[in-house]
């Protein structure tokens, strides 16, 4: 498999470069095929890379942030590789884990807070860093966490933050770990996905007084579970994993439902109708929220088989949200709320301050700067719709501000996106389908 562009460090050329965001023609009629879901996509292959045999991932998502997961699999001494006469399956072959490799985490959470417990697992030391914008991502809870166990963490530059070197021995002994995930869950899922290859499993309790996205912590007990582990959910805040090994396995990827919620909103501003295929019965991925939080908003929704339809008049109203469930859906939801009727709340996100940049100031920054309203709280925004005017939309290097900034540039004339490009983090083509979708 070629690593490509993707995977490239972003360069001031495509920070300064301006995408002129669409308007809307009129009312949509459109079906959107979204691309594969990056938290299912890494999860899948860290485990395939701890399994006990080869895996297939079907509708592999080939995005800047699983290009990163698979580079750094395989610096590590694992095999992944498209599979013979197709780039859409991607096939993983388990080996023993090697240090005296670097990881280039990029700017994804899933690789810099997954891997670190991988690392522990192979002989020699692993040298973590990232993008600029990712060495200030909170990363203090797993470092802490690996200490606890045993595992040697040297840290070199602010501490709890990238770049670090993690030390392995080829063995973890495990046991309990006591971890506040409050500033993001994705500390819980990094050490579960590891954790049956510990010798003694893991018992981890959280500690902080509140909890972010329950539904990623769910979805890693999930595929834990899919990939014949034992794990006792059954207290909340505990997660018991049983030492065993892990199985291949093949699996299709669903779509990725959180990078669906822009084309899906496009129908609520421009009007019409906007379907995705491939949306699942049930799931674990936080974007399941949707379509109940759409049709709040104003939307009618209906899942036809597999298919959502979104239909919108144009119409959007506020409304009091916590979405401490699914904190990657605000920006989304933050830019819909501007074009909306009466103002919106969004509470329980505090978190977001870690996320690829702080959310709450990037979105309140943006959407001031276009003749908007939105304020800042402790734990999210309060969005009173304004009249807007067009203008640019930094996106701070935020795959999710740049989406922010199309959804409003569909009902405001002028709205030019910095920094389209990184939309690649988890979705190819952006901009592509997004034009396809206006027709
Ligand atoms: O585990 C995952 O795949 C993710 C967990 C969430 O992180 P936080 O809990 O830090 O919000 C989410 O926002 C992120 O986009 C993906
Ligand atoms: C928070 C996000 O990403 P990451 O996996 O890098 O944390 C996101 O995609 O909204």
């Amino acid at each position: 498999m070629t690593t490509d562009a993707l995977t490239d460090r972003p360069d001031a050329e495509h920070a300064a470069a301006l995408w002129p965001a669409p308007q809307a023609p009129g009312p949509l009629d459109a079906t959107v095929e979204v691309p594969g879901s990056k938290s299912l996509m890494n999860r899948y292959l860290v485990l395939a890379a701890l399994a006990d045999s080869p895996s297939r991932l079907r509708g592999a998502l080939r995005s800047r942030d699983t290009l990163l997961m698979a580079a750094a699999l395989r610096a590590l001494g694992i095999g992944v590789e498209d599979a013979p006469g197709t780039t859409s399956d991607w096939v993983v072959t388990p080996g023993s884990l090697s240090g005296g490799s670097d990881v280039d985490c990029g700017l994804a959470g899933t690789v810099m807070r997954f891997l670190p417990a991988v690392a522990a697992l192979a002989e020699g030391p692993v040298r973590f860093d990232g993008d600029p914008h990712a060495r200030v991502r909170p990363m203090g809870p797993v470092l802490r966490a690996l200490r606890a166990l045993e595992v040697p963490v040297d840290e070199h530059g602010e501490p709890g933050h990238l770049p670090f070197t993690v030390t392995g021995r080829g063995r973890v002994r495990g046991g309990h770990v006591d971890v506040d995930a409050s500033g993001s869950s994705q500390f819980v899922s990094g050490l579960l996905l590891a954790a049956a290859r510990f010798e003694q499993g893991l018992t981890l309790r959280h500690t902080g007084p509140t909890l972010p996205s329950l539904p990623h912590i769910e979805m890693t007990v999930d595929v834990l579970r899919a990939a014949g582990v034992t794990v006792d959910d059954s207290r909340p805040t505990i997660w018991r994993v049983e030492p065993g090994t892990i199985a291949g396995r093949d699996v299709r990827v669903e779509p990725d439902l959180s990078n669906a919620a822009p084309f899906l909103c496009a129908a609520m501003i421009a009007g019409g109708t906007v379907r995705v295929p491939g949306w699942p019965a049930q799931t674990t991925q936080p974007g399941g929220l949707l379509p109940g939080i759409l049709e709040r908003m104003g939307a009618t929704t209906r899942l036809d088989g597999d298919v959502l339809a979104v239909t919108g008049t144009g119409r959007i109203h506020g409304l009091d949200l916590d979405l401490h469930a699914a904190g990657e859906l605000t920006p989304t939801i933050a830019a819909l709320a501007a074009l909306a009727d009466s103002p919106t709340r969004i509470r329980g996100v505090a978190h977001l301050r870690g996320h690829e940049t702080d959310r709450l100031a990037a979105l309140s920054t943006e959407i001031t700067r276009l003749g908007g309203q939105a304020e800042q709280t402790s734990d999210g925004l309060v969005i009173t719709p304004r009249p807007l005017t067009g203008g640019t939309v930094r996106t701070y290097a935020d795959h999710r501000m740049a989406t922010a900034g199309a959804l409003l540039g569909l009902a405001v004339p002028g709205v030019r996106v910095e920094d389209v490009a990184t939309t690649a983090k988890t979705i190819p083509d952006f901009v592509g389908l997004w034009s396809g979708m206006l027709g």
